[in-house]
């Protein structure tokens, strides 16, 4: 007995949305038809939904262990599912930090638990995050990490960043990358250094901060031959870097996040709203088109929410004292599909591409294709009704997101992982 999802669309090559219904068996997609026989498998109506690949998402904050009252992996797992995520890799800016066996095995046992989506843990670069003393990458690797970073901070030390991706690339391990260059940085900066910070009179977070990474690690990549991969680039120079390394030949990947792509400092409200804050802070405007260019010409390879988790509390604490972070899992596909595919940026098959099957590929992971004999990681896409985006409603424990009242289409109505069905919402 399978499960037929059915009454659905899929978008074929050509990119067009036609009929078609997915059965599933023993976790995997055992067909994709326009019409299939029911044959006495259960029958659930699409109502005329997109069946796309599940979404896999490579930069996830689950807080836990340590500050589970941000979030924990399963309410973490949780909201990720209802975005119609069924892959998240989750940061290692825990406590502890995931430099240990023991943490990971901790990790993976808690998703199994939770039981919504895949969760592949990053293993910190460095011990404790400290930017010092490598940790035991072949241990890792062993436990189950999926790439390496240090992400919530950069690793400053041009040394050190050489010495992780050799080791790496002989484990033929990725190094993910949070650019950002502390000694260019005034302590309790929160914005970007642009119009809105200077109208306010707050130190800003120049783009250099970023890219002086982003090139540094460009140059160590291409010495190195690790495959590197920069986390939410945001500066228009970074995406130049990029462009550049990838021309040269260097195996440099990067990801940019829904925020950056839809929003920019100039958006921020009068009040420094908290929940407008985020590290990287939302650029210029200059930064912002070059990251819908940097899209649409490949060189910005996927989009990763860097859902970041923060209670209300913290973030009540002023634009200053908040924490950086907001978060995403609830909101990405609704607001790109609105924001961007059905205004004429991108189109529909190129926004599933840069949630699924690219971030699969460039990290070497077996999801994200809606194919026969491919695990039945799927989610079920509602294009057509409008709903207003209310944290309130969200699984997450973070509410923290300057999106609260947009008006979007493409709310997933179904996730399944693995052929079992984690979310469905009422009918
Ligand atoms: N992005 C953020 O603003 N915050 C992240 C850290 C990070 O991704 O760098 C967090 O852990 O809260
Ligand atoms: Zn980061």
């Amino acid at each position: 007995m399978g499960i037929i999802l059915g009454n659905g669309k899929r978008i074929n090559e050509a990119g067009e949305q036609i009929a078609a219904e997915v059965l599933i068996e023993d976790g995997r997609i055992a067909a994709i038809a326009e019409q299939l026989a029911r044959d006495g498998h259960e029958w659930i109506d699409c109502r005329g939904g997109l069946i796309s690949a599940g979404f896999v998402d490579v930069h996830v904050h689950l807080r836990e262990p340590g500050f589970e009252h941000k979030e924990t992996i399963a309410t973490g797992a949780h909201a990720a599912v209802k975005g119609g995520f069924t892959t998240i890799a989750c940061m290692p800016n825990t406590r502890p930090a995931i430099d240990s066996v023991e943490t990971v095995r901790y990790i993976l046992d808690k998703a199994r638990e939770a039981g919504k989506a895949r969760v592949i843990p990053y293993g910190a670069i460095t011990v404790r995050q400290l930017g010092k003393e490598l940790t035991d990458f072949a241990a890792l690797k062993e436990a189950g990490i999926f790439a390496l970073t240090d992400d919530g901070v950069g690793v400053q030390s041009s040394a050190t960043m050489k010495e992780a991706m050799k080791r790496a690339k002989e484990l033929g391990l990725s190094i993910v990358a949070h650019c950002e260059d502390d000694d260019l940085i005034t302590p309790g900066s929160a914005l970007h250094d642009g119009v809105v910070a200077a109208r306010h009179g707050l130190p800003g977070i120049p783009s250099e901060s970023e890219s002086i990474h982003v090139g540094r690690d460009i140059l160590l990549a291409e010495q190195t031959g690790v495959h590197y991969h920069v986390c939410h680039i945001s500066a228009k120079e970074s995406v130049r870097l990029v462009r550049d390394g990838k021309r040269a030949g260097v195996n440099v990947t990067c990801e940019v996040t829904p925020h950056h792509l839809l929003l920019c400092d100039e958006d921020i409200p009068e009040d420094l709203n908290a929940n407008w804050k985020m590290n990287p802070p939302l650029r210029g405007r200059e930064d912002r088109a070059a990251l819908i260019a940097g899209l649409k010409d490949g060189t910005i390879d996927i989009i990763a929410t860097d859902h970041a988790p923060h209670t209300a509390e913290e973030k009540a604490n002023g634009i200053v004292r908040a924490p950086f972070g907001i978060v995403g899992l609830e909101t990405a596909f609704p607001l790109l599909y609105t924001h961007l595919v059905l205004t004429g940026e991108l189109t529909l098959k190129r926004l599933i591409e840069l949630l699924t099957v690219k971030p699969a590929a460039i990290f070497g992971l077996p999801y994200g294709r809606l194919e026969v004999g491919a695990p039945a990681d799927l989610t079920v896409l509602d294009l057509e009704t409008e709903r207003t985006i209310d944290p309130s409603t969200f699984a997450s424990k973070g509410t923290n997101t300057p999106f609260a009242g947009w008006v979007c289409k493409g709310w997933p109505t179904l996730t399944m992982v693995n052929g079992a069905i984690v979310h469905r919402e009422a009918e």
